[in-house]
């Protein structure tokens, strides 16, 4: 699949509202008590409540990025309560912020694009190794040596690339780039809501830095709302993982089994089949075969109609209208089922591959290039006087024998006599 196809901007948008909100109210110069109260406690809240969340699931990743953002927002926060309190700020302000300003992108950079490994307990026991060793050297540097090390990191600086709109310590910037190339690499490599998340966030941090003295809730608001979408990125995997099917992307067996349960009186269940799939799978190999699962399931979830695609299992998929009589869907169906015979794939064999696009060109056009397509048989049945939704799919199941044994890529509902089944057939 080309890298930018599987970019989605569903990754990124709840993301950037969020952040996009959080800037909002960081501008506010005064919020109410609910929200102050709220925006105090929230960074430890999240790292708590987020913090058992990600260890439940496992994310060893997320939860020391978590911590890092936490630790640099407990040093700030401590730096801002001073300096809020006595109006003017404590004598290690400088160092403590220059530190925070170099250490949280370079923390946030390599949790985030450091890959989990399978073993959870290494996985964090390395990871707090890394954050202990440059905790505890930068702790002892700055309290051993706390004028010489402000001096030096004053130091670090290149009048060259100086920009009129750097207001922090120089070397923050290349830092912060360095971290975001390292994410955005991950996103295209592995196009997911968390490595969204995670680049994004990063940005939030930036923008947030500058304004940790000058607006007085941005530090609370952002490392907030930083944290959030990191969580909540985790719970969006967390919920796909569980619900969605990982191969074609379509809601799987549990949603099903949910919708079930709140069908109403009148409803319709199609089962489809693709049709000899062991076939094919062995005459093009498993890879191809699941490349064609992900378009057929891509054609039933177009279907009109009201109707709803879930994966069943396997090569089965199962197609829900609420609220409709059989007349009403076989159109639909029968829409679905004539976009799945014409579909033309291109198989995308990775030996095959041209090496160039020159090749490529050639390929096309001496007609080399392979195709196949494949065709689905549906069985369809609608909600008699009585019945379950289980007995239900049960007829749609048996209406879909009939189907096959009618010769395939057709469609059957229970009653139908053999021989009355393409409907395009039967209209014309
Ligand atoms: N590539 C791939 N194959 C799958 C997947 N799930 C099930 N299959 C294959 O689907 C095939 C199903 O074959 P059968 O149930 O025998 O039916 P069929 O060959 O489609 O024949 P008819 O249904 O009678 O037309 C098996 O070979 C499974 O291995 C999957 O996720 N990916």
């Amino acid at each position: 699949m080309p890298i930018l196809a599987a970019v989605r901007l569903s990754h990124f948008l709840p993301t950037l509202l969020l952040l996009v909100a959080g800037v909002l109210v960081a501008q506010l110069t005064a919020l109410n008590e609910f929200f102050l109260s709220l925006f105090n406690v929230l960074p430890t809240l999240l790292l708590l409540l987020g913090g058992a969340f990600c260890v439940g699931y496992g994310r060893q990743r997320e939860l020391s990025l978590l911590v890092a953002v936490y630790l640099a927002y407990f040093l700030l926060d401590t730096q801002t309560d001073y300096f809020r309190a006595q109006g003017k700020v404590r004598e290690d302000a400088v160092l403590v912020f220059h530190l925070c300003c170099l250490l949280l992108p370079l923390l946030y950079g390599l949790y985030g694009a450091w890959r989990e490994r399978s073993h959870l307990l290494q996985d964090l026991v390395a990871r707090a190794a890394v954050l202990l060793a440059l905790g505890s050297v930068t702790l002892a540097l700055a309290k051993r040596f706390p004028q010489e090390l402000q001096a030096w990191l004053g130091g670090l600086q290149w009048p060259l690339w100086h920009g009129e709109w750097m207001t922090l310590l120089q070397p923050t910037y290349p830092l912060f780039l360095i971290a975001a190339v390292l994410l955005l690499v991950q996103y295209l490599r592995q196009p997911r809501p968390v490595h969204a998340a995670l680049l994004l966030g990063l940005f939030g941090l930036l923008w947030m830095l500058p304004k940790t003295f000058l607006l007085p809730h941005a530090l609370q608001v952002m490392t907030s709302l930083s944290m959030l979408v990191v969580i909540a990125a985790v719970a969006q995997e967390a919920y796909q993982m569980a619900f969605r099917d990982e191969l074609t992307g379509l809601p799987g067996r549990r949603v099903l089994n949910e919708r079930l349960q709140r069908l109403g009186r009148n409803y319709v269940i199609a089962m489809a089949d693709v049709d000899h799939f062991k076939k094919f799978n062995d005459t093009h190999g498993h890879d191809v075969g699941d490349q064609v699962l992900r378009l057929v399931a891509a054609q039933l979830r177009k279907i009109g109609g009201g109707g709803r695609a879930y994966r069943y299992g396997g090569e089965e998929f199962t197609l829900v209208f609420p609220g409709k009589t059989l007349e009403e869907c076989l159109p639909h169906l029968e829409v679905v089922r004539q976009a799945i015979e014409v579909y033309r794939i291109q198989l995308r064999d990775k030996q095959q591959r041209p090496r160039s696009d020159k090749q490529g060109k050639q390929r096309r056009s001496g007609g080399a290039a392979s195709e196949v397509s494949v065709t689905v048989s549906i069985g369809v049945a609608e909600r008699g006087q009585q019945g379950t939704p289980e007995e239900v799919i049960k007829a749609a199941d048996k209406a879909l024998y009939s189907a096959k044994s009618a010769g395939r890529n057709c469609i059957r509902s229970p009653g139908q006599r053999r021989g009355a089944v393409k409907l395009e057939a039967a209209n014309s």
